[in-house]
């Protein structure tokens, strides 16, 4: 469980985060807002990635200020540009690198690696060099390095900009079908209508927290669109 107490920030001395007081239980959480709205800042809060200036994250109990590394266990996060996250020369390597510390077997670290580059449609790029997969595969093998440590928490901040539509697919159907929490950013508001609770962000508050289809009207309203016009921003038609 995720729970954020009177969360605030800012970068130099720009106000990013006001108040956000939060208690995330629900199994999808779907993060909406505009451009600019603090929505990274705040995703970057739940696995510790940025301390608050004030205000507490907890993870299961867990204090993001003083327990990083048990947080980080707990949360996968995956970001929105996937050259963030993509530290080894190979594919396989680079889904490797998050088993080395877990005390498996290789055999067993093995199984897994073969398992997730298959899933994700990675298999024939195994021993390719990690950085020139096209912006797709990044963003794929992004996600498999982190679900293949299956984490408790998955944050996901955007993980679908630079997918193709069979990719956007993959992924949403392998969000939709994951057991652990998951909360996503994201612009694609159809993403989002079938979760459990959606929250809009703007100036860096949360100013609806509900129901997808009134989150969404909320939001589309808020960036002057009448309903039914913003479905899908940012998409060509
Ligand atoms: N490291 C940083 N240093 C200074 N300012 C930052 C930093 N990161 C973000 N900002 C600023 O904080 C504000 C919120 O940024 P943030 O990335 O959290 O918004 P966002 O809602 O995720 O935006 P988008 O939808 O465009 O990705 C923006 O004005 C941004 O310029």
């Amino acid at each position: 469980m995720l729970t954020l107490e009177h969360v605030t920030h800012a970068y130099d001395g720009c106000p990013v985060l006001s108040d956000i007081s939060l208690r995330l239980t629900e199994h999808r959480i779907g993060v909406i807002g505009a451009n600019g709205s603090g929505k990274s800042t705040l995703a970057r809060t739940l696995n510790g990635l940025i301390v608050p200036d004030s205000g507490r994250v907890w993870v299961d109990g867990l204090d993001t200020r003083r327990r990083a590394r048990e947080v980080r266990q707990r949360v996968g996060f995956v970001f929105s540009d996937p050259a963030t996250q993509i530290i080894m020369p190979t594919v396989a390597e680079d889904i490797e690198i998050g088993l080395r510390d877990s005390g498996l077997s290789r055999a067993e670290i093995t199984r897994r690696v073969d398992a997730v580059l298959e899933r994700y449609d990675l298999a024939g790029h195994r021993d390719h060099p990690a950085h020139l997969l096209s912006g797709g595969q990044k963003q794929l093998l992004a996600l498999a390095a982190v679900l293949v440590t299956e984490p408790d928490i998955l944050v996901c901040d955007e993980p679908t900009t630079l997918l193709d539509l069979r990719n956007v697919a993959l992924i949403e159907r392998t969000l939709r079908e994951l057991p652990q929490q998951l909360v996503l950013f994201t612009h694609h508001l159809e993403t989002v209508m079938d979760f459990d609770r959606v929250l809009v962000v703007d100036e860096g508050r949360v100013v609806f927290d509900g129901e997808p289809e009134p989150a969404v009207a909320h939001y589309t309203e808020l960036m002057g669109l009448a309903p039914g016009t913003g479905a899908a921003p940012g998409r060509t038609p």
